[in-house]
């Protein structure tokens, strides 16, 4: 089988000498078509920077990453990637609709599919009565929506979100969380997005993933992988099921184990250079 994604060994570090930091070392991760991974760990353990390297926005130091066997430079020139950042990125002057048309007009689908296809997204969303308004005009959790809608609308084989619901509440979070799976549920094989998706939150992570994958910082490293065995499709309910709080746990203890083994390794380090 290609993986959608594989990441084989890959370090990154940025600047020299004494200003050097290891953003990421050695990592390893496979991920299948059609999988929810998400990354968790502390600030700075090297989340953005994996999901930076995949992308193609930033090159590997050491190792190598392939996207459905491709280089990641010709995966996004093969628009294989849609994005979600923290803050959503929109176009101030176009309107809701006319956001989520744009990567429509970029692959050139013609104007009345693309038009159909973007509300029919935006009905998904629930924001088919705000077609016509801007951007300032929504809420962060209304703005957010949109940028999921300009996301999925192209129907990307890989969707990468970045802290996509950090700025939000929790409730608005949860809706939203609600909200993605059901649309990305919604997807039939073989045009599933393969999801890698980036947070601090471990209720989240373990909500919406298939795995997790558990990361340390100083040097930054992949620490754990936890498999989520929770069955899908997944409903709000589930955040009570009894194997859902064991999951959390599993994590919330994976990531205390990653704290006090860098706390170990830095105190280690201190007296390596005392
Ligand atoms: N362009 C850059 N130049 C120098 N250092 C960088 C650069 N980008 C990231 N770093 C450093 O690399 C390390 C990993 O950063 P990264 O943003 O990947 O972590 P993160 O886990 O995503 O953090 P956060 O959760 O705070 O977003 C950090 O120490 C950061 O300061």
């Amino acid at each position: 089988m290609t993986h959608a994604i594989e990441v084989e060994g890959v370090s990154k570090s940025y600047g020299s000498g004494q200003e050097q930091v290891r953003a990421l070392v050695d990592a390893h991760l496979h991920i299948a078509p059609g999988e929810f991974v998400s990354l968790i760990g502390p600030s700075g353990c090297g989340k953005s920077t994996l999901l930076r390297l995949i992308a193609d926005l930033a090159t590997p130091t050491h190792g190598a990453i392939r996207i459905h066997g491709k280089s990641p430079h010709q995966a996004r020139l093969d628009r294989e990637f849609g994005m979600v950042f923290q803050s959503p990125v929109l176009y101030e002057w176009r309107t809701v609709l006319r956001n989520v048309l744009l990567p429509l007009e970029v692959m050139g689908v013609r104007a009345d599919e693309a038009r159909d296809r973007a509300s029919a997204m935006l009905r998904l969303v629930g924001l088919s009565r705000f077609e016509n308004h801007h951007p300032w005009q929504l809420s962060g959790g209304m703005q957010q929506r949109v940028a999921i809608a300009r996301a999925l609308v192209f129907q990307p084989p890989i969707l990468m979100m970045d802290e996509p619901f950090g700025a939000l509440d929790e409730l608005t979070r949860e809706r939203l969380n609600n909200e993605l799976l059901n649309l990305w549920q919604k997807q039939a094989a073989p045009r599933k997005s393969t999801v890698l998706f980036v947070t601090h939150s471990i209720h989240e992570a373990v909500f919406l993933s298939s795995r997790v994958v558990v990361m340390s910082p100083r040097p930054g490293r992949i620490e754990r992988i936890v498999d989520i065995d929770l069955p899908r499709p997944r409903t709000a309910e589930m955040r009570w099921a009894p194997r859902f709080l064991e999951l959390v746990a599993t994590v919330r203890q994976a990531l205390r184990e990653d704290d006090g083994a860098s706390a170990h390794s830095r105190r280690e380090t201190a007296h390596g250079a005392s």
